[in-house]
C-alpha cells in the first residue's frame, strides 16, 4: 500500500492496556485485537480481567474468525496503577511472558466519586488522585523507560482523560476527578514534549459520558440526573464505549498519526461545546429539564440562549430559576412565584456597548412575537460583535406562556 494510505494495524505490536475488565476498555480491547495488536490486560481485579480474556478469545474465534491458533497472543495480570513499584514488577512479567516490551499503551484505569469539595474527606481524594493521575504516570513511566533505555522507536501511548478535564460536571460535586483528569492532559503534554526526541508519543482521549459502570453507578436510581446529562449533549445521547475505539486506534497507529503528540481529542457528543457557551439551568426545587433548546449559539462570545423550562411545583412554594453561565462563572437567580406553567427562559448575550445603548433595559420577549423579537435583537448583537469589549448577560423570563395549573 501506498504508504500517502495511513494503516490501523498493530499485528505481532505489543499493547498493554489497564483497566481491562472496564466498560470502556472491552470496546478497545476488540478493535486492537481485530488489528492485529497482542495485549497485556492489566487490572485491579484478576478474577474479572480473566473473565474478559476468556470472552475476547471467544471474540476473535467466533466474530473475527480468527482460528484459534492465530488468536493473539494475551495474559492477564493484578495490578494497582498507582503502586509504583508494583506498576513495574508486572511490567517486568509482561516482558517476561512476551518476549518483547510493549510499544503501545492505553491507560483507561481509573475511578470517580462525589463528594461536595468542601467535605472531601482528605483520604478519598488522596486515593484518587494516586491512581487517576500518578498511576498515569507510573505506567507511563513503565511503559517507555525500556523503550528510552534500548532505543526502540515508534511507542505510543494514549491516556483516557475525561471532558471533566475540560469542565466542571454539574450537578454531581466531583473536585478530585476533575482536577485528576485536568492533571491527565497536562502530564500527556510534558511526557509528549519530553518523549519525542526518543519517538514515544503520548496523547489524551477525553471522553464525555460513556454508558459504562462508572456512569451507572452516579447515575442509577437518579433519573433526574440521567435527564440532566443527556440535555448536555448536542447530540442527544450518551455514547457507548465502541464509539471511542477508533480515536484509541487512530492515536496508536504510527501511520495514522505519526505527527499527533501531545494533544487531548474530546470525544463527546458535543458537550463541551454547549458548555463553553451555554447555559444550564435548574429549578428549584421542582424538576426541570424535560427539555432544553439552545439554539442561535453564534460563538461563545456573543449568542442569544433560549430554552423551556416546565414548573411542575405544588402547594405554594416558590421555583428558583437558577442560570449559569459557565464561561463567566456567575449565578443569575429569579425566583417565580407560579404553579403548572412553561416558561420561556431567554438569556442575552451582548457586549457591553450594546447594553449601555439600551440604556440597561432588559429586552421585551412577546409571547406571540418571539422570532421577531429575536431577529431585532440578534442582528444588533451581530453588529456590535466585533466592538465586544466584554461580555454581559440579562435574563428575562416570559411567563405569558402559562399553562392552566
Ligand atoms: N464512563 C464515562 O462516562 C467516562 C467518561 C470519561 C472518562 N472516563 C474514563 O474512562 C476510563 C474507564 O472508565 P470506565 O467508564 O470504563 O469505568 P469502569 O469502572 O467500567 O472501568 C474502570 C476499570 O479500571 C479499573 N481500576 C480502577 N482502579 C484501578 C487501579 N488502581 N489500578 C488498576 N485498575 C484500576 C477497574 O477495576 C475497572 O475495571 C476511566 O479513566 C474514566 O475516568 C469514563
Ligand atoms: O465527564 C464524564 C466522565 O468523566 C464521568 O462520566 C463523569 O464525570 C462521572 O460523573
Amino acid at each position: 500500500m501506498a504508504d500517502i494510505v495511513p494503516t490501523f494495524r498493530l499485528d505481532n505490536e505489543l499493547t498493554v492496556v489497564t483497566g481491562a475488565s472496564g466498560g470502556l476498555s472491552d470496546a478497545i480491547l476488540k478493535g486492537l485485537l481485530a488489528y492485529g495488536s497482542e495485549i497485556a490486560l492489566l487490572d485491579m481485579n484478576l478474577e474479572r480481567t480473566k473473565e474478559t480474556q476468556a470472552e475476547l478469545v471467544k471474540f476473535c474465534i467466533e466474530e473475527l474468525k480468527i482460528k484459534q491458533e492465530s488468536v493473539p497472543k494475551m495474559h492477564s495480570y493484578v495490578c494497582d496503577i498507582s503502586d509504583a513499584d508494583h506498576v513495574n514488577e508486572v511490567f517486568a512479567k509482561v516482558y517476561a511472558d512476551f518476549g518483547k516490551y510493549p510499544l503501545h499503551l492505553v491507560n483507561t484505569a481509573g475511578y470517580c466519586e462525589n463528594f461536595p469539595a468542601h467535605e472531601y474527606p482528605a483520604k478519598n481524594a488522596e486515593r484518587l488522585v494516586k491512581v487517576n493521575l500518578l498511576g498515569s504516570l507510573f505506567v507511563a513511566q513503565a511503559f517507555a523507560k525500556p523503550l528510552i533505555e534500548h532505543n526502540i522507536k515508534g511507542g505510543s501511548v494514549v491516556m483516557i482523560g475525561s471532558m471533566s478535564g475540560e469542565i466542571v460536571n454539574d450537578p454531581q460535586p466531583q473536585v478530585a476527578y476533575n482536577m485528576s483528569k485536568a492533571g491527565v492532559i497536562h502530564m500527556v503534554k510534558s511526557l509528549a514534549a519530553e518523549w519525542a526526541k526518543y519517538n514515544i508519543r503520548v496523547n489524551t482521549l477525553s471522553p464525555g459520558y460513556i454508558l459504562t459502570p462508572l456512569t451507572k453507578n452516579v447515575i442509577n436510581g437518579n433519573d433526574g440526573m440521567y435527564q440532566r446529562w443527556l440535555s448536555g449533549v448536542p447530540m442527544g445521547r450518551l455514547s457507548e464505549p465502541k464509539e471511542f475505539t477508533g480515536t484509541v486506534l487512530y492515536l496508536l497507529s504510527n501511520s495514522a498519526s505519526s505527527y499527533t503528540t501531545g494533544t487531548n481529542i474530546t470525544v463527546d457528543g458535543g458537550f463541551t461545546c454547549w458548555r463553553d457557551v451555554a447555559l444550564v439551568a435548574e429549578l428549584i426545587p421542582v424538576n426541570v429539564f424535560e427539555e432544553l433548546v439552545v439554539l442561535d449559539l453564534l460563538d461563545a462570545v456573543v449568542a442569544q440562549s433560549l430554552f423551556w423550562v416546565s414548573v411542575e411545583q405544588s402547594g405554594d412554594q416558590i421555583a428558583r430559576l437558577r442560570v449559569k453561565v459557565c464561561g463567566e462563572h456567575q449565578w443569575i437567580v429569579q425566583d417565580l412565584s407560579v404553579h403548572g406553567v412553561d416558561v420561556l427562559v431567554v438569556v442575552w448575550w451582548q457586549t457591553r456597548e450594546h447594553l449601555v445603548e439600551q440604556n440597561s433595559q432588559s429586552p421585551e420577549v412577546h409571547d406571540s412575537g418571539v422570532a421577531l423579537t429575536h431577529q431585532q435583537l440578534w442582528s444588533k448583537v451581530l453588529g456590535r460583535a466585533a466592538e465586544r469589549v466584554g461580555l454581559l448577560v440579562q435574563l428575562h423570563v416570559d411567563l405569558t406562556q402559562t399553562k392552566v395549573a
